[in-house]
């Protein structure tokens, strides 16, 4: 089965299981949303199933919420978690200092709040997520509907102000209508060629009437664990200034591969 998967299938599937390590019982874990996110929460769904690991998982959007029920993850709110011991979630693109650019998958506003409110974040990748400078992938910007249009022209204007290549904005469709947020709101793409200072515009954005979240995650994200296409994981601790690499065996996890 494993044969299926794409080198950047495996290279995800293989961060997910490594960081699902991270993971022990009695612990409230933030769960993250995309693609790799997904990969998290079926190893995490193995590990409650065939291990009888226990912990509460507070899902970041419904789709993770849904997911993880549907394996076994027992769901609590934030409200009633309170405070979480660590979250694992996925990322757009990383760079050395482990900043990100999250909200390709519209999730960014609960991934933050969720992040933030944890004692860890971990985020898991492949490794093409790894940039030196940030700003390739256009940065989501979460808007209220109610006058977005003057949002955008606000972000435009902060933009010009800055040190920030490449303006253009996009309001991100899903079909032929806006795309919605879990919360109904509108996501804004900035299709930046540089972000000069990422730390600035992070704040310079939140302050902009209308502007609910951006996906810059900056000082938020404390390990890394990166994923290649032959099985390797590498995992980067920001704190602690080290790395290790390990190989993580992918022909015991056909059950998994199964379910896909
Ligand atoms: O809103 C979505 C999230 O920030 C995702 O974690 C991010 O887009 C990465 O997704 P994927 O793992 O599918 O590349």
């Amino acid at each position: 089965m494993t044969g299926e998967l794409s080198p950047i299938d495996k290279a995800k599937f293989v961060a997910a299981k490594r960081a699902a390590e991270f993971v022990e019982d009695g612990m409230r874990v933030g769960l993250g949303t995309g693609s790799t996110a997904a990969w998290l929460v079926r190893c995490l769904g193995e590990k409650v199933r065939e291990e009888g690991l226990k912990f509460r998982g507070v899902p970041t959007s419904t789709r993770t919420a849904e997911l993880a029920r549907e394996v076994g993850i027992e769901v609590i709110t934030l409200e009633e978690a309170r405070w979480l011991d660590l979250t694992i979630d996925g990322a757009d693109e990383f760079d050395g200092e482990l900043s990100l650019i999250k909200g390709g998958g519209g999730a960014l506003l609960q991934e933050k709040i969720v992040a933030t409110a944890s004692d860890q974040m971990v985020v898991i990748a492949d490794a093409a997520k790894e940039v030196g400078t940030l700003g390739a992938f256009p940065l989501p910007v979460e808007v209220i509907p109610f006058g977005w249009t003057a949002s955008q022209a606000l972000i435009e204007e902060a933009l010009v102000s800055m040190d920030v290549m490449g303006r253009q904005i996009t309001l991100r469709m899903d079909g032929d209508a806006a795309y919605r947020t879990d919360e109904g709101n509108f996501i804004l793409d900035l299709h930046l060629t540089r972000i000069g200072n990422p730390r600035q515009l992070a704040l310079i954005l939140n302050q902009i009437p209308g502007v609910v979240e951006n996906g810059l995650f900056i000082d938020i994200c404390d390990q890394v664990v990166i994923g290649y296409g032959d099985g390797r994981v590498e995992v980067r601790d920001i704190n602690a200034g080290t790395t290790s690499e390990e190989q993580i065996a992918l022909a015991e996890n056909d059950n998994l591969f199964r379910d896909i």
